[in-house]
């Protein structure tokens, strides 16, 4: 039953290490078709933060899977006036996951295999018609792995740092481009390392190194290929 679905729903897979413009990328694309969009990655911030408000400790793999399991979640949608809303148990929290300390955290609660497993299908039935853009590390490999059009992002990491220090900066976050290069390098190492659906690019994906291109060149690859498929 769940073949049979995802082939009748396109789905695009853009996956990458952070700050290779996953999400950015998604978002445009999933504007200019039309299609819902998932943020994988923010499904894990979010177990994150409440393993952080409600003093789950990182080892304790049971009641994390349980708190992934049962995240009182809503995303509520951008409109013309007001911009995008995630709500966790109640709280406005889409500023709070962007924290660089929730980022180091979320990046080790997903490395358990548990909660991964906890999240596929919530993941999973974001895929609803016409189609869906989702952004992640293993959509094209785990969640997806049907997806007729999957991308795979990558950028230098001092080129990623230094896009991570400007966006955290216009957030008022303070930021220190050093420790962001050597936390993203860490991040990088734990992602691509990890036992349970490692970060790597789907062996029919198309990679896309975005160093040296701007957004609107990303976005105009992209599409060659989504047109390229008929999508
Ligand atoms: N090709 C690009 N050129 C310049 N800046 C870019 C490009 N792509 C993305 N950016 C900028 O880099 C920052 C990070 O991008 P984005 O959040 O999309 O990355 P990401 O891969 O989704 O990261 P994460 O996985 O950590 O959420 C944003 O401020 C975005 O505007
Ligand atoms: N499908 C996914 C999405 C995200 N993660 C991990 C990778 C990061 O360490 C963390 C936060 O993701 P981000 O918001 O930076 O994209 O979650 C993952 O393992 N699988």
């Amino acid at each position: 039953m769940t073949d049979m679905f995802f082939t009748k729903v396109p789905v695009i897979t853009i996956d990458g290490p952070s700050g290779s413009g996953k999400g950015t990328i998604a978002s445009l694309l999933a504007n200019q078709l039309g299609w819902h969009l998932l943020d994988s990655g923010s499904l894990y911030r979010l177990t994150a933060l409440a393993a952080q408000i409600h003093g789950v400790d990182l080892a304790d793999e049971d009641n994390l899977k349980v708190l992934a399991a049962h995240l009182d979640v809503q995303f509520v949608a951008a409109t013309e006036s007001e911009p995008a809303k995630i709500i966790l148990e109640g709280e406005r929290v889409e500023r709070a996951i962007r924290a660089e300390d929730i980022s180091l955290l979320a990046s080790q609660v997903a490395a358990i295999t548990q909660v991964r497993q906890a999240l596929l299908e919530r993941q999973r039935a974001f895929a609803e018609a016409p189609g869906l853009v989702s952004d992640g590390r293993d959509m094209g490999t785990v969640v997806f792995p049907k997806a007729p059009l999957k991308i795979y992002l990558t950028a230098s990491a001092e080129v990623r740092a230094e896009r991570r220090f400007k966006q955290l900066k216009e957030s008022g976050f303070s930021a220190n481009i050093d420790q962001i290069l050597e936390d993203i390098c860490a991040r990088d190492e734990r992602d691509m390392k990890r036992v349970s659906a490692p970060l790597k690019p789907a062996e029919d994906a198309i990679i896309i190194d975005t160093s040296r291109l701007t957004v609107t060149e990303v976005v105009t690859k992209v599409m060659a290929e989504v047109e390229a498929r008929g999508l």
